[in-house]
């Protein structure tokens, strides 16, 4: 990756750091439920206080930059991905966890050009730990090289019951679980491209192994996605769990 991005990248580091202390501060006084979509699908001010954190302060810095965030993309802003340079926001990736405080919350920026993603920052703000991956130079922890797990007895982030089963409640943090090498594999159907941008290039910095449900390329806006720490594993998955189609995040807006 040419070096023009690493200024962004580290304006990514640097906000989410600071978003991350708005949502530890929230965690203590304001985790209310602005609205509640289905059981699962929560938003709190918090949620989107953090993202116009985010995106005021990229914008003073990239003014030409596009933004693909989730509670923006609530509020009715279109989900594409163009090849202008993109951020791709979860402000909050948990939400559930943090209205419970179940101290797995993380905040996601992806950053994509050309439809590609060329960094993840993902922080975990309660681990205080600061993932991050650049396109083509490895993923880190806290500026410790990542590494995906040699296993081949998986333990895997999502629900199976052919695996042993563990979830963290966060997509985000479920595949830096797998970049790190503390479970083999992480699957999903059903996240948006915000929760999986980052995540899924610090998985593959790791050394992991990315595929769709089918056993496809993995496409981020398809909302489907299996991480693995090997190939082996990651066919495993798609041979064992059944596939169903969501609407894409990309699917035109209905009038
Ligand atoms: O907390 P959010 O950002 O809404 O993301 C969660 C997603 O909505 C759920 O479907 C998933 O199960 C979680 O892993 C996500 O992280
Ligand atoms: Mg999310």
């Amino acid at each position: 990756m040419a070096d023009v991005w690493q200024s962004s990248m580290d304006h990514a580091v640097a906000v989410a750091r600071k978003a991350g202390e708005m949502v530890r501060g929230a965690l203590k006084d304001d985790r209310t439920v602005m609205t509640k979509s289905s059981a699962v699908d929560l938003v709190t001010q918090t949620d989107q206080k953090v993202e116009q954190l985010i995106i005021q302060s990229v914008k003073e810095k990239f003014p030409t930059h596009r933004f693909i965030g989730e509670e923006s993309v609530a509020a009715g802003e279109s989900c594409n991905l163009t090849d202008d340079p993109t951020w791709i926001i979860d402000p909050i990736d948990g939400t559930t966890n943090f209205v419970h405080a179940f101290p797995f919350v993380a905040v996601s920026i992806g950053f994509s050009v050309n439809k590609q993603v060329e960094f993840g920052v993902v922080y975990s703000c309660l681990e205080d730990k600061m993932f991050t991956a650049r396109r083509g130079r490895g993923a880190f922890c806290n500026g410790e090289p990542l590494q995906v797990s040699e296993q081949t007895d998986a333990l895997v982030t999502h629900l199976t019951c052919v695996f042993r089963v563990r979830g963290a409640g966060t997509a985000a943090i479920n595949m830096c679980l797998v970049a790190s090498g503390c479970a083999e594999a992480y699957y999903e159907i059903g996240i948006h491209v915000w929760d999986v941008a980052a995540g899924s290039l610090i998985v593959s910095e790791a050394g992991g192994v990315l595929l769709d449900v089918d056993g496809g390329d993995v496409d981020l806006m398809s909302r489907r996605i299996v991480a693995a720490n090997n190939r082996t594993i990651a066919e495993r998955i798609v041979k064992e769990i059944e596939s169903f189609t969501l609407q894409r995040d990309d699917a035109p807006l209905q009038s």
